[in-house]
């Protein structure tokens, strides 16, 4: 125990806080400069894989009493407050009665001052994102024999690509039942080390899971099959694989060559969340 008195301790404090708030508005400078090094990329700032490797590094350095998801929650909110800076954009949530929480995760990622608006269905946040008028969309995460099949919207050229998996570092107190969300926009996704891709691929006819999951591990796409669903005379697969898997891999090729699929098309990838985050002292990725 200490036996400094509560005004000094409480000075120290002060000096710690403006030690803080000088770094912040440095930081805040160097980005400024990062936004002008990017001006011929493309427009929205948001980087996933960067703010992965960040939150990765800062949680395997992480101890201490200070719980590591409340820090990577600050870093979220300083991280997207700097990317405001380097240009505005907005986010479309999808929220009905029963999604309360992709709000709260929404919030919780993309900061507490971007201009966010929920929406009562995955299409009309599908078609916010695919008109420009919003430059993020949050949904729920494709899942095994989905019923609201959103993600296959995503098997067309320019459409936007699952980018980002949230939550990232730990839940947090949200309303509702605690779930997960995906976000997509018109990002073209990088690698981090540790990713999931998803693959939408069309075959003729109906195909069994093992085959199409043997095939896939026979072109190096490590994964499973998520749902299968006839469209427009076709057979339309979901296909997750365990690895990063870029727009443009020779894997996937590959994977059309060998048939039963007639063509396939990669629909984002997104860095995994770290776990054990929400869990006092830290990740596990940082034990
Ligand atoms: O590194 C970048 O590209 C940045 O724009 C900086 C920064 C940050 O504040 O650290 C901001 C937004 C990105 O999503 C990732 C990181």
């Amino acid at each position: 125990m200490t036996n400094r008195s509560l005004d000094d301790l409480r000075r120290e404090i002060d000096e710690i806080d403006d030690a803080i708030h000088d770094l912040i508005m440095k930081r805040a400078d160097v980005v400024q400069h990062v936004g002008a090094a990017k001006k011929s990329q493309t427009v929205l700032p948001i980087r996933p894989s960067r703010e992965a490797f960040m939150l990765r590094r800062l949680s395997g350095r992480h101890n201490g009493p200070f719980q590591l998801s409340a820090l990577a929650r600050m870093w979220h909110e300083m991280i997207a407050a700097f990317t405001m800076i380097q240009a505005s954009y907005k986010i479309a949530v999808f929220s009905d009665t029963s999604h309360h929480t992709l709000w709260d995760l929404a919030r919780d990622q993309f900061g507490s001052q971007v201009p966010m608006t929920a929406f009562e269905t995955r299409r009309e946040v599908l078609q916010q994102v695919m008109n420009g008028q919003a430059d993020v969309g949050v949904l729920p995460p494709p899942e095994e024999d989905d019923d609201h099949p959103w993600w296959t919207q995503l098997a067309v050229p320019g459409a936007p690509v699952i980018v980002q998996r949230m939550p990232f570092a730990g839940v947090g107190n949200v309303r509702g039942v605690p779930a997960e969300a995906v976000a997509i926009a018109r990002l073209e996704p990088e690698p981090t080390g540790d990713d999931v891709s998803f693959i939408v691929f069309a075959t003729a006819d109906p195909v069994s899971r093992s085959t199409l999951v043997s095939k896939m591990k026979e072109a190096s796409l490590p994964g499973v099959l998520l749902a299968s669903l006839e469209q427009n005379g076709e057979w339309i697969h979901l296909a997750q694989v365990e690895d990063f898997v870029a727009s443009e891999d020779q894997r996937v090729t590959k994977f059309v060559k060998a048939g039963p699929a007639i063509a396939a098309r990669v629909i984002g990838a997104y860095a995994m969340p770290i776990a054990g985050a929400s869990k006092p002292g830290g990740a596990e990725a940082g034990e």
